[in-house]
């Protein structure tokens, strides 16, 4: 099979809860978005659990993936595990909000349930890959006001560390997200914030900040966050080696 993510992922989604006038025990407030992004081996998953743990009322979209389930994961909490038909199928009905082709396999949002609880007022946090972050700044009606928070190692060799160290992957798989990565970091200027993932709790607590404060308008200066400290995305080189 072969979805492409250019021009279909990035289409209009089409009417959906969204497009609903929002719920009215919110004062008509919608829930805000989070996009997490950061290569492969960053922390995302660790920092997530670490802020979930703090913020247990934060809603988390499962992603839909066709790569095989590693020991520990469980389908519908990880990930929902699908067949390349059935990952097709979802593309073809416009079920999904963005997706995307990383390292050999599929990746989406389900796009109902991200948006019945956007339209609730609730907040909403997805971990999706680069691709699917610039898919979500281009949609029509999420876009503009989606929070874009990129998740950036201390240095390329940290990264490479945390990867290996894993173990959950085969040196090839391993290369693959090394490779996509160099092309992830150079990405970090796209994004409205910069968590560095020096210390996982500082990390989460960063997130945290970020996610409870107001939200900035799209195209704002972009800020850099290590635990406390904040500054301009220009303060700090990205850490492509
Ligand atoms: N576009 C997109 N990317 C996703 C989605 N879910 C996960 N990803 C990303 O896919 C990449 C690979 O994820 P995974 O196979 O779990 O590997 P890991 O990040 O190395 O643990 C990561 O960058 C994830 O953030 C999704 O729904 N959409
Ligand atoms: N701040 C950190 N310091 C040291 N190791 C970390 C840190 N954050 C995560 N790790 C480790 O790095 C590896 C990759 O983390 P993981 O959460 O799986 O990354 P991702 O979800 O971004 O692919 C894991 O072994 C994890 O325990």
């Amino acid at each position: 099979m072969n979805p492409s993510p250019g021009a279909d992922a990035g289409a209009p989604p089409g009417p959906g809860p969204a497009d609903r006038a929002a719920c009215p025990e919110t004062d008509g407030r919608r829930g805000r978005l989070f996009v997490l992004s950061g290569p492969s081996g960053v922390g995302k998953s660790t920092v997530l659990a670490h802020l979930r743990r703090e913020l247990p009322g934060l809603w988390y979209s499962v992603s839909v993936t066709t790569r095989s389930r590693r020991p520990g994961e469980r389908d519908g909490v990880n990930y929902l595990f699908l067949t390349e038909d059935r990952f097709r199928e979802m593309v073809a009905a416009h079920d999904l909000l963005e997706y995307a082709r990383f390292a050999g396999h599929w990746y989406g949002t389900p796009r109902g349930p991200v948006e019945e609880r956007l339209a609730a007022g609730e907040d909403v946090l997805l971990e999706i890959d680069v691709q699917g972050a610039r898919q979500v700044r281009r949609h029509p009606d999420l876009g503009a006001a989606a929070v874009l928070v990129f998740l950036a190692p201390p240095s390329f060799a940290e990264l490479e560390r945390r990867l290996t160290g894993r173990g959950t992957e085969d040196p090839a798989a391993t290369e693959a997200r090394l490779a996509a990565a160099r092309d992830e970091i150079a990405a970090e200027r796209e994004f409205d914030h910069t968590v560095v993932n020096t210390d996982v709790p500082a990390a989460a607590r960063g997130l945290v900040s970020l996610m409870a404060g107001p939200h900035p308008a799209a195209g704002s200066d972009a800020a850099v966050v290590d635990g406390a400290s904040t500054g301009g995305h220009g303060s700090r080189p990205p850490a492509t080696s």
